[in-house]
Order: structure tokens, then sequence, then C-alpha cells
């Protein structure tokens, strides 16, 4: 199974969603009540993703509010730097704050985020904002889940799906679940299984799944049953340490194992994890070559201090493919 992408699409990817601001703790394995200096770096799951893909040599673009405060000018500078294009990040004139989140590193295996995300500028992203030209000349339009959690951002994500799909650019979906800016589960079911009904390619840990789904202890097998009666092709659901599955809309299903590693702490997975994924996706490999490729991203990203810095080049993620595959294959 392969996924098709517009050969002449001058950008690979263009993400929609939030860019903000991690604070992660500098004095790590202990709680963050005993933390007091953190350290800065852009986040947000979607600018993680770009930032990666940008690293991995994807022309990235992105579409994102950004607060007019020094938050939103250091994260603009730094997205440019990395290579994203920032020509669709409007600056926000109504006083709304950049998204922040504190990190807590109690040891390599508790993580827990602290999220400030009241009246954050991401989520004022207007539909007027978000433009057809701009998307059309795009691979691959990749969503964050979070950014429809509240209206405006929410309007402004389902026009960008709607224009994508008119585009024939493909719809990645990371569902990207923060229960804080949600009002509850149904309405995040509502419109995770609205998005995930219309993408080709949803992406989400099991858990996430469950929330869209709206149940608990949800299974792939169901969970695939379903979607497939409609637009995905490919869905990839995570189960941390223990590996993530692609399941096709052909039939085919591919196991990725997670590489392990000396863990500094558990969270950028997720975003590592998916921009490798799309990186060989774009670049034609296959599934399995892709989901190695999202494991050894994830692998190098848990063992550093960061989630978008951390961010691996290529040939970073090929020498841990050959190393831990040549074990593999010696035992
Ligand atoms: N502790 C870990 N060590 C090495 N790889 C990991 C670890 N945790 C996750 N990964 C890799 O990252 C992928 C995504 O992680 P997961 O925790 O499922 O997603 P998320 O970060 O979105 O919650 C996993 O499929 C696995 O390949
Ligand atoms: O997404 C956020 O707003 C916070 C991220 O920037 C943070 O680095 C993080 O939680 C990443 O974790 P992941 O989504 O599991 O990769």
């Amino acid at each position: 199974m392969k996924l098709e992408f517009n050969p002449k699409a001058e950008f690979d990817m263009i993400a929609i969603g939030r860019a903000c601001i991690d604070l992660n703790a500098v004095e790590y394995n202990r709680p963050m009540e005993e933390t007091m200096t953190f350290k800065k770096y852009v986040g947000g799951s979607p600018a993680n993703i770009a930032i990666g893909a940008s690293k991995l040599g994807l022309k990235t673009g992105f579409i994102g509010k950004l607060a007019d405060d020094q938050h939103g000018r250091f994260i603009k500078n730094y997205m440019a730097e990395v290579g994203v294009d920032t020509s669709q990040m409007p600056i926000d004139n109504d006083g709304h704050k950049t998204g922040l989140a504190f990190t807590e590193i109690k040891s390599p295996e508790e993580c827990s985020i602290l999220m400030y995300r009241d009246e954050v500028a991401d989520l004022y992203l207007n539909p007027s904002e978000v433009s057809e030209e701009y998307i059309r000349k795009a691979k691959v339009l990749l969503v964050s889940g979070t950014a429809l959690a509240k209206s405006p951002s929410r309007e402004a994500v389902l026009k960008a799906v709607h224009l994508a799909k008119k585009n024939d650019v493909q719809v990645f979906f990371e569902l990207d679940y923060r229960g804080y800016t949600w009002e509850s589960q149904l309405e995040t079911s509502i419109y995770y299984t609205l998005v995930a009904q219309q993408s080709d390619v949803v992406i989400g840990t099991r858990d996430e799944f469950d929330v869209l789904e709206n149940r608990e202890n949800g299974s792939n097998e169901a969970t695939i049953h379903e979607l497939f009666k409609h637009s995905p092709k490919l869905i990839v659901i995570k189960h941390g340490v223990e590996g993530s599955y692609a399941y096709a809309k052909t039939g085919e299903i591919f196991k990725g194992k997670a590489y392990l590693t000396k863990v500094l702490k558990t969270f950028g997975a997720g975003d590592s994890y998916a921009s490798a994924f799309l990186y060989a996706l774009i670049n034609g490999m296959d599934i399995d070559t892709a989901l190695k490729y999202g494991s050894a991203s994830a692998a190098i990203v848990v063992s550093k201090h960061s989630s978008s810095e951390a961010m691996p080049t290529v040939k970073e993620i090929e020498q841990l493919i050959a190393e831990r595959e040549a074990v593999y294959q010696n035992k």
C-alpha cells in the first residue's frame, strides 16, 4: 500500500494548529514543586512536527495564529530559522497570549505537562486567515486535533480540511488530545469523528482513539472497522514503548517496534514519530520503513531535553535504525 502525493506541490507538508512555548524543567527527576528553573523551547505538537519535518529536509509551512508579544516573535523567528515557511502565521491584535506548557520530569517514566491555555492566541485563528492558494500548494495538510477545541480555530481547521480535499491534498490527522482545552469528552468525540472520517491518514495513541470513540478500553480492530467505512486509507495506533501498528485499508497490518533507549523524558515521542513517519512516506518509502523512521526519531527525542530542538537529522535516524536492526538480525 502506498499513498500518492502530488509531485508538483511546492510544499511537502503544511501543518495547522498551535505554535507555543515549552518550559522544560532544568532540574529534572523531581516534582515541579521543587523545580526552580525551566528552559524555553518552541512547542505545541503541530509546531514540533513542522520543525522536525523541516530538519529532515521537507519543505514545510505552518498556519497558526501568534500572540503579539515576545513569545510570539521568538516562535516566528525560531520556526523561520529552521526553514518553516511562516508567511501564514498571522498576529493576534486582541491581546490574546501565547500558550505555555510547563513540563515536569519526575523520572524518565513519570512525566506530566502543566498547560496554560486560557484565551490563547492560537485558538483565535480565523477561517478568513486560511488561504486556498496556500493549502493547494501542499502534498499534505497536517491537522492537530487540539485546534478543533474552540471556535474560531475549529472552523478555520474545518475550512482547511475542506480546501485540502477539494485540491487533492492528503489530510493527515494527528489526534493530539489535550483534555484541558475541551468542554467534555463528548464534544471532542464529535469533532474528532468529523475530521477523522474525512482524513486520509489518522495517527493517535490507543487512548486518543478511545477519546474519539467516546469509550474506554476500545480495540484497534473496532477502530479500523469503523473508520475504514470513510475516507481513511491508513490508520496508525501508537502504544507507547510497546510500539505501534499501521493498518491499511487494503487489509495489511504493519507492526512498528519501539527502539529502547536511555529515556530522559517521555514527551516529544509522538511529535518526533509523526515528523519522521511523514518524511519517509513522502519520500516514497514503504510503511514498514516509515514505522522504523518514526520509532527511531522518537527514541532520539525521548533521550534529550526538548521536543523541538532535539528533532534529529535523517543521518541520525538512519544510523540508529542500522545499529538496532543489525542487533535484531544477529539474535
Ligand atoms: N520510552 C520510549 N522509548 C523509546 N521509544 C519510545 C518510548 N515511548 C514512545 N516511544 C516511541 O514513540 C512512539 C510514540 O509514542 P507514544 O507514547 O505512543 O505517543 P505519544 O507521545 O503521542 O503519547 C512509540 O510508538 C514508540 O515508537
Ligand atoms: O503540544 C504541546 O503543546 C506541548 C508539546 O510542545 C510538548 O513538547 C509535548 O507534550 C510533546 O509531546 P508529544 O505530543 O507526546 O510528542
